[in-house]
């Protein structure tokens, strides 16, 4: 895979379908021995352990190597992030890493041989390097120094370059560096001094299209030619007005830039820039956003992603005939992650769903069958006892129709009503959406009702609704939330007495923030959310500065907007919490310092309420070590129990 698909892949953050089926699972007990205790008085399913869980593997990566016989995935069945090699033959994976303590994922196989590319922060503090692996085990950081963040931009079309980029020079930006696949000398091809963005490389190496963020709804796009005389970036989308403008991918030719826009609608739609012409043509458009394009390396495919109410419509699309290519049978869930060999004969994905971790698959393009390469699930789950989710929406308090996912529980009924929780994305423009989470199925399965709301302010739902937060954070937002718990108490299975609220991040704020500011709920779970928005902003990571003004223009600027921070931060107004809370932080979190969660304990301490504190040594912003994960969950559910249910 060339260097463009590379960087739309992993902008997307999108990983990858259909099969022979795979063999059944052997049957659960009748009750997970050591499960806690249940909520429901007479459970329909088994319940697992947090443990049995996280025994479930996280998978995903697809780059296929040279000679098109193994797949580079990356897997946490060691107990932490590492790389493998997963034979398309159905054999046994290799372990390519082996590490014990920092996450390690993998990026790329050399195009040429068995070298790969993988990348680690330490201990979840952000400040990724890119090693490269020789086929003899041994291993080089291509990117050493201290404080520096790296990361991979893909391949050039003649296999022997590869691209960089990293804040070395400059922390607050990103240079671009090409490096000889031989002996990975390296030369500087961008020097980054005004903050862009490098979306993408040109398989030729000819162009970068640059973007910039000038405000959270207003972003441009800029084509560098590294052949002229003059390689200062060329504005390409001198639009007028609130425009958001982001590179997906070039066409293998080098010569069309394909992007989105959300210039022509409330949705974001791909659009062609011709680079010779300087044309600018409608490329691809859906009734949702376009989240992701790309091509396999000669052009022959195409691969388009829709977020389409939450979950992902991925089509494939063979550009030689204009048709969708139709995949086999497989098993139901989203596409994520396809990728294809070099010669286009295969094809790897991953399907995923609510009740399925991701599992990789594998086609023969033209075979009858696709075939599954790997059984996430843990052994002895059963999909069945998981619980697929439902869109729903609500009014809020101004008429607003507000989008939720809701799971309900298989022992939930108007005679046995379950407690609930709401749980909040990050961001704040982030977007719960369908896909399997051990941390919702685990709580679901123990009698919780989880309602994931994407409150305005949220992405996938139009321009207009994403906005609608900006500056209102803590007030409108939390409106939403509010006015999910009051939908949840229409339903005739939950118990309108017993509503928490959960969220990680962003998400932690609003729960702080319902916490603070409503009495409407009974207990709420913070994961490292922010608690004094001052402090965060002014301490955001030094390789945040390309938007930097974005955040303060959604968010507030700390050195003039002081006074409204503190009105709708929690952490000032904690002598209003009096429902239990548990707090889970990361001490190397570069986002949300460990301090904002340090001091809203104490406040809530103060205050003689219930607080619980879980503090992970090893961790940044998200959990990496399954140990950490699973000693997080089950403080989640024993706090639940305690404060919801005894
Ligand atoms: C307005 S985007 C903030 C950056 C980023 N967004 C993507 O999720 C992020 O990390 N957000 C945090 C919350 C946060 C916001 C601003 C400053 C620090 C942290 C999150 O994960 O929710």
């Amino acid at each position: 895979m060339r260097l463009t698909s590379m960087l739309s892949i992993i902008a997307a953050s999108v990983l990858l379908v259909a099969c022979s089926k795979p063999e059944p699972e052997p049957a659960a007990p009748a009750s997970d021995a050591e499960a806690t205790q249940q909520v429901a008085a007479t459970p329909a399913v088994p319940t697992y352990s947090a443990e049995t869980f996280f025994n479930t593997e996280t998978i995903f990566g697809s780059s296929i190597n040279h000679d098109g016989t193994a797949v580079l995935v990356t897997s946490d069945k060691s107990g932490i992030f590492n790389v493998y090699s997963y034979p398309l033959d159905g054999s046994e994976p290799t372990q390519l890493t082996n590490s014990t303590t920092d996450a390690m994922m993998g990026v790329s196989w050399f195009p040429q041989d068995g070298r790969m590319l993988y990348t680690a922060d330490q201990g979840g503090n952000e400040l990724n390097h890119v090693y490269v692996r020789l086929e003899d085990g041994s291993t080089q950081d291509l990117t050493p120094g201290e404080n520096l963040k790296a990361m991979f931009g893909g391949w050039h079309e003649d296999d022997m370059h590869f691209y960089v980029m990293t804040n070395e020079r400059d922390n607050r930006y990103f240079d671009v560096y090409q490096y000889s696949a031989e002996d990975y000398s390296r030369e500087m091809v961008f020097e980054n001094n005004t903050g862009f963005n490098v979306d993408a490389i040109s398989p030729n190496g000819r162009y970068l299209a640059l973007s910039r963020t000038n405000s959270n709804a207003d972003s441009d796009l800029f084509l560098v030619d590294l052949e002229a005389e003059n390689v200062e970036p060329k504005l390409i989308t001198p639009t007028d007005g609130n425009i958001q403008h982001n590179a997906y991918t070039f066409t293998h030719d080098s010569n069309l830039l394909i992007y989105g826009t959300d210039g022509h609608g409330e949705f974001y739609q791909a659009w062609a820039y011709d680079i010779a012409s300087e044309e600018h043509s409608e490329h691809f458009a859906a009734d949702w956003d376009v989240s992701f394009l790309y091509f396999s390396d000669s052009g022959k495919y195409q691969v388009v992603g829709v977020n389409a109410d939450a979950r992902t419509e991925l089509s494939i699309i063979d550009t030689t005939t204009g048709q969708e290519v139709m995949l086999p049978e497989h098993p139901p869930g989203d596409l994520r992650g396809v990728n294809f060999s070099d010669d286009e004969q295969t094809l790897v994905f991953y399907v995923n769903s609510d009740v399925s971790p991701s599992n990789l698959m594998f086609w023969q393009v033209g075979s009858e069958n696709v075939v599954q390469l790997t059984n996430t699930l843990a052994e002895g789950m059963q999909p069945e006892h998981l619980v697929q989710s439902t869109v729903e929406r609500f009014e809020s308090f101004d008429e607003l129709t507000v989008p939720g996912l809701l799971y309900k529980p298989h022992q939930a009924s108007a005679e046995n009503r379950v407690p609930a929780v709401i749980f909040i994305h990050g961001g704040p423009g982030g977007q719960t959406r369908q896909g399997y989470s051990a941390m919702v199925q685990h709580l679901v399965n123990h009698g919780y009702a989880m309602f994931g709301v994407n409150n305005r302010g949220s992405s996938g739902y139009g321009k207009t609704f994403f906005h609608l937060d900006d500056q209102r954070h803590g007030e409108d937002d939390l409106q939403d939330i509010v006015y999910a718990k009051k939908y949840l108490q229409t339903l005739d299975w939950v118990d309108p007495q017993r509503i928490a609220v959960m969220g990680g991040s962003y998400g932690g704020y609003l729960t702080m923030a319902a916490l603070a500011f409503t009495n409407e709920f009974d207990a709420g779970i913070n994961i490292f959310g922010v608690t004094n928005w001052v402090r965060t902003l002014e301490s955001i990571p030094p390789w945040w500065e390309s938007f930097r003004q974005s955040l303060y223009d959604e968010l507030g600027d700390p050195a003039t907007d002081g006074e409204r921070l503190r009105r709708i931060s929690p952490l000032f107004h904690a002598d209003n919490i009096k429902v239990p809370v548990l707090v889970v932080q990361g001490a190397n979190d570069p986002r949300v310092l460990q301090v904002e969660s340090d001091e809203m304990v104490a406040a809530i301490r103060a205050n003689k309420v219930p607080v619980e504190y879980v503090l992970f040594d090893d961790e940044g912003h998200g959990f990496s070590v399954k140990a950490n994960r699973i000693e997080a969950q089950e403080a989640y559910l024993n706090f639940l129990n305690t404060y919801l249910v005894e």
